[in-house]
């Protein structure tokens, strides 16, 4: 685009100041001199007036509304009016600016000018603005340039408050690439000449001819420098002489502008062609051609690229709302699945929250029911505890066992049991009684080959009795070794099957307990003691000495 834009830079100044050289008519170098010396002035007062107006006119105290370079170079080299200028225009740009305020009212030192400039100087780089050097506004500096870069920043701060769209280019900047060169200008003379100007080299720049001068350019007050030089050209001709000095600058423009029309169609089609967007190119392209009415052919050239740059516009945008209308037709879509997808969800969710709902029913009603079975359950136990210890009673509180042990090894076998009958057992004694007989009742009597398990077998109720609150008491009673001992303990090398009535009710008590611990808990002591000749002993005391 920066390359596009430079060929609509055409310095009608350069091609009339051709024209006016090829008739002769060459401005002498006095009234050169005068001129540039006016223009200079106008451009540095235009300057010094802004500034004022920018910076007021107290602040501004030190450049008068119409100053001398002199003045103006000493009013501008502290910076601080250059710094408030560039801080008004674009607020933060300068950040730092010394004044004399600053330094408890003494005068600037010349680093302090320094400080201020260099940073109104990095400021205005940054922007875009064309810079001058500090030393410009020291004595024998270029005082144009620093006028230069000041209307620059007028320019810009008017930029800025139109709104600021776009990007902003200042005329007085512009530097045509060099590809824009070849294209544009070959052999055309007073565009070399126009483009020198613009790079600030030529001798108009001091004069204003440094871009300003654009015809594309709407400020009236730019294009006066070329007036004025049209207006010192003619000033000296006779009338007769007028007419055809015209005819010449106008045959001249002429040309020119054809060949800039050329090489502009040129660069639209090459940017049509690149697909750039060149919208910019062409509305600048009409304005030209409408404004030269000898190039109807051209213009024609331009209208077709135009039209066609619209039409080609017109059916990228129709793609756009075509894909634009595809999107949106399966976005639709996607939101009706969606909406199916969700009411499907919705009937799920409802059924799974009916059917969680049900069981849940269900499960309070089996936790009731089995709640009243378990209330059910404790009443029917207490029941059976009640019906079974009253059964013990019956059976007997005090049971009586027999239990006849067998010959031990090496003993004489003649034994006097006579008869056992389930509870009744005969004796033989033939010296007491008739017959030498004794009988005897008892709850049960156990023969010789009875086995301690059968022995238990009978006693084992009672232990359900001490689970359930009653008290009960096993105990043996016998002459010496007639196997009190062995019925209740056990032989000395004991086994599961030998074991005793301790041993196998204490485990019938763990065993009950571990069955109803869900109902029941139960503590469990043991304690151990020895009746002997009367005296008792503790046979669980550890210390040695059985304590009584
Ligand atoms: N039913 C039995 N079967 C086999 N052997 C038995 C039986 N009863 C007792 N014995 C044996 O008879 C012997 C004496 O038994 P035990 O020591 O139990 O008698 P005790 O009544 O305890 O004697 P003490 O009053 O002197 O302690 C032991 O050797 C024992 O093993």
């Amino acid at each position: 685009m920066a390359e596009a834009a430079s060929l609509f830079s055409l310095s009608a100044a350069a091609v009339v100041e051709d024209v006016l050289r090829e008739h002769g008519c060459r401005l002498s170098d006095r009234d050169l001199a005068s001129r540039r010396t006016g223009e200079a002035a106008a451009r540095r007062n235009e300057a010094a007036g802004w500034l004022r107006r920018t910076v007021g006119a107290v602040a501004g105290r030190d450049l008068p509304e119409e100053p001398s370079e002199e003045e103006f170079r000493l009013g501008l080299r502290n910076g601080q009016i250059l710094c408030s200028a560039l801080n008004r225009v674009h607020p933060g740009a300068v950040q730092k600016v010394v004044t004399a305020d600053s330094v408890d009212g003494a005068a600037l030192s010349a680093f302090q000018y320094f400080e201020n400039v260099r940073n109104f100087l990095v400021a205005a780089q940054e922007i875009g603005l064309p810079c001058f050097e500090a030393s410009d506004l020291e004595q024998g500096g270029k005082n144009a340039r620093v006028v230069n870069c000041v209307l620059a920043l007028k320019s810009y701060g008017d930029w800025k408050q139109c709104g600021g769209t776009g990007l902003w280019k200042y005329g007085g900047n512009l530097k045509p690439s060099a590809s824009g060169k070849s294209l544009v200008r070959k052999n055309s003379e007073p565009f070399r000449r126009c483009q020198s100007m613009n790079e600030g080299e030529a001798p108009y720049e001091d004069a204003g001819f440094n871009g300003d001068a654009h015809l594309d350019c709407g400020d009236m007050s730019r294009s006066r420098p070329l007036k004025m030089l049209v207006s010192a050209v003619l000033s000296d001709k006779r009338p007769d002489e007028v007419p055809q000095l015209l005819e010449s600058m106008l045959g001249k423009l002429v040309d020119e502008f054809e060949n800039r029309l050329k090489s502009q169609n040129e660069l639209v089609k090459a940017a049509l062609k690149n697909g750039t967007d060149s919208t910019k190119c062409f509305s600048k392209s009409k304005v030209l051609v409408e404004a030269t009415p000898n190039f109807s052919e051209r213009k024609m050239d331009t209208s077709e690229i135009y039209s066609k740059h619209k039409q080609t516009k017109k059916e990228a945008s129709g793609k756009v709302a075509l894909k634009q209308h595809s999107i949106l037709q399966q976005q639709s879509k996607h939101l009706e699945d969606l909406k199916a997808n969700l009411q499907t969800t919705r009937a799920g969710m409802e059924f799974i929250q009916m059917k969680y709902s049900e069981d849940l029913n269900i499960l309070g009603r089996h936790l009731f029911s089995l709640a009243h079975a378990a209330s059910g359950y404790h009443k029917v136990l207490e029941e059976n505890r009640k019906l079974y210890n009253q059964v013990q009673d019956l059976k007997g509180s005090i049971r009586v066992y027999c239990r006849i042990r067998p010959f031990l090894p090496g003993q004489v076998s003649s034994s006097t049991v006579g008869c056992i009958d389930d509870g009744n057992i005969t004796i033989i004694t033939p010296k007491s009684g008739k017959d030498g007989r004794k009988s005897f009742s008892f709850n049960k009597v156990f023969g010789p080959s009875s086995t301690q398990d059968e022995v238990f077998l009978d006693t084992q109720p009672l232990i359900r009795s001490v689970l359930d609150g009653y008290n009960v008491c096993i105990f043996a009673y016998g002459q010496t070794g007639s196997g009190k001992t062995f019925t209740m303990s056990g032989p000395k090398n004991m086994t599961e099957q030998t074991q005793g009535v301790n041993y196998r009710a204490l485990g019938d008590l763990f065993n009950l307990a571990e069955k109803r611990k869900g109902t029941f808990v139960y503590d469990i002591a043991v304690q151990m003691i020895e009746i002997y000749n009367e005296q008792v002993r503790d046979l669980l005391i550890s210390d040695g000495l059985n304590k009584n």
